[in-house]
């Protein structure tokens, strides 16, 4: 087993071990979960894992807090998610640690994701001012037609564990920005993170009841019916699997929920033979490998055009052969674990598959019991057919499925060919293959010519089965209000 790693803190207060409700912490529980990690086994944390009672108390808290909190102006808004902002890139190293520690992440990919999440406060604090409305010329004569742009309410935001600090602020940056309140339940593999988060927001002096976090490990489906049928909380924001998404939606009926799902994707990354294959191997793999496999975003199959698919492979393969595989808080270590080791069966499921319908293996990969039961070293295949299971669904985990095309006319059919369309890459230095193929292409996101083109600026989103609503840029914000048109009417001729 890999040696366990116990990180120190330069400020021990940033790992907590109770909820935030109404700006106090709440330890009291009837149950406790315990949080691992991922790498060694070793109980990091015990929590309360509390009863649904307190999503009720949470959910009356935002309540509570949204009539003074929607009346504050959006420049005093920008000020504590300036704030949030300057605490999180000043403490980024603790929490970077702390965020690999309960995630499994190297540590360089924590503190990344440290600094990405941070930059959603900094972009929000920036829109919170300029959340406006518009004015319209009436077709009515005498009637004049404004709108503001008003919070939409209490918000219930439910969050995955592949990116513990970066999803949570991406949505409650937003939220806050726009006026609204949030009550947030993390997942319970990785709820430190939120917790500091939580830290960061009363540090940060934001209004108690403002920003909550509710705790469950037993009674996860029930905190999100809860949410979803609460009719106080007026907009759920979602991220994860595309299964759970539509039980949310079923849930969110009865009182009509404002909804912003960011579901499951299955990313094609396309390689034309114009590309600059240097560059195409070298972002090919942060995309395929950023956080192991596990971003909704990561190429889930790489389609390489005939002419240049040998060379590509072998130039991919060497560079997988050189990761360095061990606990993510360890020096030298360029790849840590998976979440768990069921995370590890869809990935064998996917390879035995593709493999039994004559793919090629090229590096045999595998799990690594020696390190420990979550770790497994990334497996590539090539001449993947495209009846392949891993064409149609997502793996979310290290395995590298290389499919040889001829045309972006096929290439194209076969991207689209799937029920999801979160994002897609292609590489080519001609624009014309740019233009026609990423808009050809049936995905929220495009990105041309780099393997990882998420940032705050990017309006991120799918279409299809991947949901809907967009996070980060301007367009975020807009998500977490509701327009009020104003009309003035009987007004006399214009002077
Ligand atoms: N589109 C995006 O931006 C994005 C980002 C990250 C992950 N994802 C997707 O998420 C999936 C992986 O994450 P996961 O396995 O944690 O997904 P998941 O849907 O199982 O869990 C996501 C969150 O929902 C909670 N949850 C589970 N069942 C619930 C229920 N019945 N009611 C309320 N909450 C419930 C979990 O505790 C967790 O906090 C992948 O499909 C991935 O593509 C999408
Ligand atoms: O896993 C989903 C989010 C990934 C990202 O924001 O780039």
């Amino acid at each position: 087993m890999v040696e366990s790693v116990r990180p120190k803190f330069t400020r021990q207060e940033l790992v907590k071990d109770a909820a935030y409700i109404n700006g106090k912490w709440v330890k009291e529980s009837n149950a406790t979960f315990e949080v691992t990690d991922p790498a060694s086994g070793e109980v990091i944390a015990t929590l309360p894992d509390q009863d649904v009672s307190v999503v009720d108390e949470a959910i009356d808290a935002a309540h509570e807090a949204f009539g003074s909190f929607k009346k504050t102006t959006g420049r005093q808004r920008a000020v504590w998610l300036r704030k949030m902002y300057e605490l999180m890139t000043e403490h980024a190293e603790d929490l970077g640690k702390l965020l690999s520690w309960e995630n499994g992440k190297s540590l360089a990919e924590g503190v990344g994701e440290i600094k990405y999440a941070a930059s959603f406060y900094e972009w929000y604090a920036e829109e919170a001012p300029r959340v406006n409305g518009t004015t319209i010329n009436s077709a009515v004569p005498g009637n004049r037609v404004f709108t503001q742009r008003q919070p939409v309410g209490v918000c219930g935001i439910i969050c995955p564990w592949n990116f513990p600090s970066a999803m949570i602020t991406r949505k409650a940056g937003a939220a806050l920005a726009a006026g609204c309140t949030v009550v947030l339940k993390p997942d319970s593999q990785t709820p430190l993170s939120a917790l500091a988060l939580a830290h960061v927001a009363e540090k940060a002096g934001v209004p108690p009841g403002v920003f909550n976090v509710v705790l469950s490990h037993t009674h996860t489906p029930e905190f999100g019916l809860r949410l979803c049928e609460s009719p106080k909380v007026k907009k759920v924001s979602f991220t994860g699997s595309t299964a759970v998404g539509k039980i949310l939606m079923k849930q969110s009926a009865s009182t009509l929920k404002k909804l912003s799902f960011e579901l499951g994707g299955n990313a094609p990354l396309i390689v034309f033979e114009d590309a600059d294959l240097d560059k195409a191997v070298n972002e090919a793999i942060a995309c395929k490998f950023r956080g192991l496999g596990q971003t909704c975003v990561c190429a889930n199959r790489l389609y390489v055009q005939k002419s240049i698919i040998d060379k590509f492979t072998t130039m991919f393969s060497e560079k997988v052969n050189k990761f360095v595989i061990g606990h993510g808080l360890k020096e030298g270590v360029t790849h840590g674990c998976l979440i768990n080791p069921d995370a590890i069966k869809k990935v064998e499921a996917h390879a035995k598959d593709a493999i039994e319908k004559g793919a090629k293996v090229v590096v045999k990969g595998g799990r690594l019991p020696e390190l420990g039961p979550s770790f497994y070293s990334p497996t590539v295949l090539t001449n993947v057919p495209q009846n392949a299971d891993v064409t149609k669904q997502e793996t979310f985990g290290p395995l590298c499925a290389i499919i040889p095309f001829e045309t972006a006319e096929e290439v194209v059919k076969w991207a689209n060919d799937t029920d999801v369309g979160l994002a897609a890459y292609l590489f080519s230095k001609n624009v014309d293959t740019i233009y026609t193929v990423s808009e050809a292409l049936e995905t929220g996101m495009v990105s041309c010519n780099t393997g990882v083109f998420s940032e705050c600026a990017v309006p991120f989103g799918g279409v299809k089965e991947s949901g809907f609503g967009r996070e980060g840029s301007l367009h975020g914000v807009e998500d977490y209000t509701v327009i009020k048109a104003t009309v003035i009417g009987g007004l006399p001729e214009r002077l």
